[in-house]
Parts: structure tokens; C-alpha cells; sequence
């Protein structure tokens, strides 16, 4: 007794039955959004249950009709028996089918809800996470959460009430007969016990390695060049074959347990359903009982077993589901980002069509949750029709800057505008409402499997092949497109394959101006080009009508003199270069 009061008092202190209990909340507030499917449910369950119940007894009349213990209409007992065997079968069929069709539908609805609240979460919280985890997070987890919301409270309620019912009526008939059929359940009750504490920690273990498992086999398989280039075959194998080795044996470790419970459990039910046996004979021979209730008392204790055994069962399931749990709320509870300027945001660029929109950043101060600060006091101004460049040494903070401008990041101190054309006074903050007015280009190839045409056409979806020729031609693009059998239509394979890095680039940019949105960033996105190509796109860019504002990170002075503006990323500042600045940076390059 005090053992146990000093491992409740441990968990208590760990905080475990606190989150349990915070988990088990979590999931009754989705579950109560179902509780319609959990009634019918329900309902089906009780029902499958009174109808086997009801053969139990019919077949009791049936036995005992055959044996002369009982006079009746032997026919009828034997078609109400078929009757309800038939019954039974139909609304076990149909519990099934409801079963299967409300899980798939709040398995989708769950998993969007989750999916569009991870799609809202603040993008650095989120960043902590490996992608392979949140995908497990997603589908696993929620497919549990799922399933747990549909079974859980319904099977409690229908274990239950087959466990008090077929109770009920044994000890209506024969209460000694009672005690045989429950001899087992102090048994299952001390068996689950260490069943239930390594269930924990397995279940924890085991999202976890398959966490691991899908990260792993996705970065090896969207970087198979890299893997092949440095000849790292062998190494990625064992890596694999170790990964493995380590799952199986933790499967195994788990399973030998099950196993041992599970005969032991069996040694029991069979000691128990053979106890039933004699001691319904040795009733019988003492004439206290008929065969027919004989017959019933066995069909009653098998289901008195099976109801407490599934009635155990629920707990390793409770336990499994808030661990399912948490591991969703790691993710749904992080901060999220604000969008309460949607609107705002829309009429505000309906308004400021013809004259384009700027940007105004003043005083910035960025510091990553890591604690690398990047900017201190910086600030950048950008107009329509100009081409802003950012330039600076690698790690300074380019990258970060357009974060910051994209309002994935916030900044600790400043402010952060955007403004209508050139004019300071008519401007709005910056939040994750204004994203909506730009198009990002960001490093590396950001193409879609399809035909050129849909990659485009994801960001304009009414895009006429006229308007993505146009696109195509002021990114430089059209000159290789024109040139394929397929043209706009050719096919484009996962992450740009089948073009050159370069064309690939064009393509992205093509579709960035495709949606022609007031502001335009591209990081790093010409580097692929060459120097001619590079100057040709900016211009292009420079010359379109659309009055559009193009803020673009480079490692390379080459185009800095068709820039507008130049800044340097130096000191956690943004500092403008002057000409003889621009002009000696290229010289030195
Ligand atoms: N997600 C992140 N979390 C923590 N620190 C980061 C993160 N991303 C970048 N940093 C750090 O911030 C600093 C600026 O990085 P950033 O990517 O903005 O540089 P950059 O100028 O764009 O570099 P490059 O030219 O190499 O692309 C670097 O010290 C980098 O290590």
C-alpha cells in the first residue's frame, strides 16, 4: 500500500497524471464534436450485445426442448434461434460498416484540422522539429486520436453493459455459477500490470523510432545525387540496416512481453472456462441445473471473460491516445501566427493597385530563439519600380532579412511597415496578413512535378497561355521553353528535374511574376545564371509596367549597378553603398 502511495505521490510530482489528464481533455474536446457518431455507435454495439445475449438464452431453450427438460414448440425455438444468429451477423455487419465509415470521415477531418493549425504554427517554434516527425506526428498520432474518439468511450460503454448483463442473467439462474466465470479476472488484473507500465514507455519509444525511420528514408531519398556523389552507399545501407536493428528489437523486446502475457492469460482462460465445465456438470448431476442452462452458463462465461479481458484492453488504449495526444499538442499549442489582418490587408492592395506598394523597416533588432543575433538597429526601404539589393558575406543575415520581411520572424524591437507606393504616411504593419502581397523565390529549386504550365498555374490557377509566354519571356525563360516539342506543356519531374538548375531557376521566377504581387523576393534565386542572363532578367524586371517592388539577395556585384539601392548586410546593420562602393565591390570580384 505505501509502495503505491509513494509511485502515485512520484507521478504526481513528474506532472504524468496531470498531462494524462490535460491529454484526456484534449481529446474529449475533439470527441465531443462526434458525439452523434459515438451514440449510434453505441447504440449498434448494445444491440449486437442484447442480440447474442438473447441467443444465449434461446439456445438454452433449445437444448433443453431436445433434452425433454423443457415442452415447447421445438420448430419455432429453432427458427427464433436462426433468427437471431442471423441478426447477429446483420448488426455486427453493420456496426462495421458505420464503424469504418465514421472512422475514415473523422480520421480526414481530424488530420485537416491538424494540418491547416501545423500550416498556421510560428515558423521558427516550428522549425525545431524534424519534417519526418511532424509527417508522423500528422498521420500516425492522428490516426490514433481518431480511432480513439470513435472506440474508446462507445467500447467502454458496451463492454460494460455485455459484462453486467450477461452477469445479470447468471446469477438470475445460478449465482454460485458467477463465481467460476469471474475466478479469472484477479489474475488479468495482476497480469496487466506490468503489461500496462512498459506499455507507456513502448508507445513513447516507438512514435519515436518511427519518427526517426521516416526521416531518415525521406532526406535519403530526395538526395540521392548527394549519397551517390560521395560514394556514401554503403554507409547510408548500414545506416538503414542499424535503424532497423534497433526498431526490430525494440518490437521484439515488446512482443516477448505481450507473448508471456498473452499465454499466461490463455492458462487462465483455460482454467477458468474448464472450472465453468465441471462445475456445470457436477450441476447438472445434482440435478439443480438443466443441460440447457449448462449450455447458456458456458456461452455466458466465454463472453464474461472476453468483455473483462477487452474491458483491460481499453487501458493500454487510454495510454496509447493521450501519448498521441501530447505528441499533437506539442505541435498545436505552439504559438501561432496572427492573420487578423486579412482584410486590412485586401483592401489595402485593391486600393494601391496602380501606384504599387513599398516597404519601411526602421530599427530592427533580431535575435533567433538560439540566441544568434542577426540585426541590431537595422533598417531598408523599398519602392515600387526599384530593384533592392541585399548584399553581404555568407551568414550575415540576408536570408533572415527576408524572413523578417515575410513575417516568419518577428522582430524583438522596430518597426515595420508596408506603405502605399512611395508614400510614408499611408502604410500598414507588417504581419503574416500582408504575405499575401508577395511572391518569394527562395534558394534552390522550388518546381513541382507536372507540366510547366501547371507549375505556373499553381499560383494563378486563371492564368491564360498568353499571360505565362509574357511571365516566361521577362524571366528569361521563353528562349528555352519555345524551343521544346512540348513547349509550355513539356513536363517538368520532382524538384525541377529534366531542366539545368539555371532554367529551373527561370521557371520559379516565371512563376513568381505569374502572380504578379506588388512586392517580389528573390534570394539568391539568379544564382544559377549566368552574368548576361542574370542583368537580363533584373532589367526585364526593372522595365515591366506592373509597378512592382523586388527586393534581391546576391553574392554577386555583377548586377549591383542596375539596382536601385544597395545594401550591405555588415555589423547586425543594413548600411546603403554609394557608387564608388558598388563600383569597387565590383572591380574586387
Ligand atoms: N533557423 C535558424 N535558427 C537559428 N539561427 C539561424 C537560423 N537561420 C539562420 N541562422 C543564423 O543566422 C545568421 C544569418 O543567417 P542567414 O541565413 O540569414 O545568412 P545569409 O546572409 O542569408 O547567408 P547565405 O549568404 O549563406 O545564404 C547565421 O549566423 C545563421 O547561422
Amino acid at each position: 500500500m505505501k509502495d503505491k502511495l509513494l509511485l502515485i505521490q512520484k507521478h504526481l510530482k513528474q506532472g504524468t497524471l496531470r498531462k494524462m489528464w490535460a491529454q484526456s481533455k484534449w481529446i474529449l474536446q475533439y470527441g465531443r464534436r462526434y458525439w452523434k457518431s459515438m451514440v449510434l455507435y453505441t447504440l449498434l454495439g448494445i444491440a449486437g450485445s442484447g442480440v447474442s445475449l438473447i441467443s444465449s438464452l434461446i439456445s438454452k431453450d433449445l437444448v433443453d426442448i431436445i433434452t425433454g427438460h423443457q415442452t415447447g414448440k421445438l420448430l419455432a425455438t429453432f427458427a427464433a434461434m436462426i433468427g437471431f444468429s442471423l441478426a447477429n451477423i446483420l448488426v455486427s455487419q453493420a456496426s462495421g460498416y458505420a464503424s469504418t465509415f465514421i472512422n475514415l470521415k473523422v480520421d480526414s477531418e481530424i488530420k485537416n484540422d491538424i494540418f491547416a493549425k501545423m500550416l498556421v504554427t510560428d515558423w521558427e517554434s516550428l522549425t525545431a522539429y524534424h519534417t519526418g516527425d511532424l509527417v508522423t506526428r500528422w498521420s500516425s498520432d492522428a490516426s490514433n486520436i481518431s480511432n480513439g474518439i470513435l472506440n474508446w468511450l462507445p467500447n467502454l460503454i458496451i463492454y460494460t453493459f455485455r459484462f453486467v448483463s450477461a452477469l445479470a442473467v447468471v446469477l438470475y439462474y445460478d449465482p454460485t455459477f458467477a463465481l467460476f466465470a469471474l475466478l479469472g479476472i484477479p489474475f488479468s488484473a495482476l497480469l496487466s500490470r506490468p503489461l500496462l507500465r512498459r506499455m507507456r514507455n513502448n508507445n513513447q519509444k516507438s512514435a519515436a523510432m518511427n519518427a526517426k525511420m521516416y526521416g531518415f528514408n525521406q532526406e535519403a531519398f530526395s538526395n540521392i545525387q548527394t549519397i551517390k556523389a560521395f560514394d556514401l552507399i554503403r554507409f547510408y545501407t548500414d545506416r538503414l540496416k542499424s535503424l532497423q536493428t534497433e526498431y526490430i528489437r525494440m518490437r521484439l523486446d515488446f512482443q516477448k512481453m505481450s507473448i508471456l502475457t498473452s499465454v499466461l492469460m490463455s492458462i487462465i482462460g483455460f482454467i477458468v472456462s474448464y472450472s465453468c465445465y465441471g462445475w456445470g456438470i457436477y450441476r447438472v448431476w445434482s440435478n439443480a441445473i438443466s443441460y440447457g442452462t449448462m449450455t447458456m452458463f458456458l456461452s455466458l462465461s466465454g463472453t464474461l471473460t472476453s468483455s473483462v479481458n477487452s474491458l483491460a484492453s481499453l487501458i493500454p488504449t487510454a495510454i496509447s491516445l493521450t501519448i498521441s495526444a501530447g505528441r499533437l499538442m506539442d505541435i498545436v499549442e505552439m504559438p501561432q501566427e496572427d492573420y487578423s489582418q486579412d482584410s486590412a490587408v485586401e483592401k489595402f492592395g485593391k486600393q494601391h493597385r496602380q501606384e504599387g506598394i513599398g516597404l519601411i523597416m526602421k530599427d530592427l533588432d533580431y535575435t533567433y530563439r538560439t540566441g544568434t543575433k542577426v540585426f541590431s538597429g537595422a533598417s531598408l526601404e523599398a519602392y515600387p519600380h526599384e530593384i533592392v539589393a541585399l548584399v553581404g558575406p555568407s551568414g550575415e543575415g540576408k536570408t533572415t532579412m527576408l524572413r523578417l520581411i515575410l513575417s516568419l520572424l518577428k522582430p524583438q524591437k522596430g518597426s515595420f511597415h508596408i506603405c502605399a507606393g512611395r508614400n510614408e504616411k499611408e502604410q500598414l504593419a507588417m504581419s503574416p496578413s500582408t504575405r499575401k502581397l508577395f511572391s518569394y523565390v527562395p534558394q534552390g529549386n522550388t518546381m513541382f512535378s507536372g507540366t510547366i504550365a501547371e507549375n505556373l498555374r499553381n499560383v494563378k490557377p486563371d492564368a491564360t497561355d498568353e499571360e505565362i509566354v509574357e511571365a516566361l519571356k521577362l524571366a528569361c525563360a521563353w528562349e528555352f521553353v519555345e524551343k521544346l516539342p512540348d513547349g509550355i506543356e513539356s513536363e517538368v519531374k520532382e524538384r525541377g528535374g529534366g531542366f539545368s538548375e539555371g532554367q529551373a531557376q527561370r521557371l520559379s521566377i516565371a512563376r513568381a511574376l505569374l502572380r504578379k504581387s506588388p512586392i517580389l523576393l528573390l534570394d539568391e534565386a539568379t544564382s544559377a545564371l549566368d552574368v548576361v542572363t542574370e542583368r537580363k532578367v533584373l532589367k526585364n524586371i526593372m522595365q515591366d509596367t506592373y509597378p512592382r517592388t523586388c527586393i534581391v539577395t546576391t553574392h554577386r556585384p555583377t548586377v549591383l549597378n542596375i539596382c536601385s539601392r544597395v545594401y550591405a548586410i555588415r555589423d547586425k546593420r543594413c548600411e546603403v553603398l554609394d557608387e564608388e562602393a558598388i563600383t569597387r565591390m565590383m572591380e574586387d570580384f
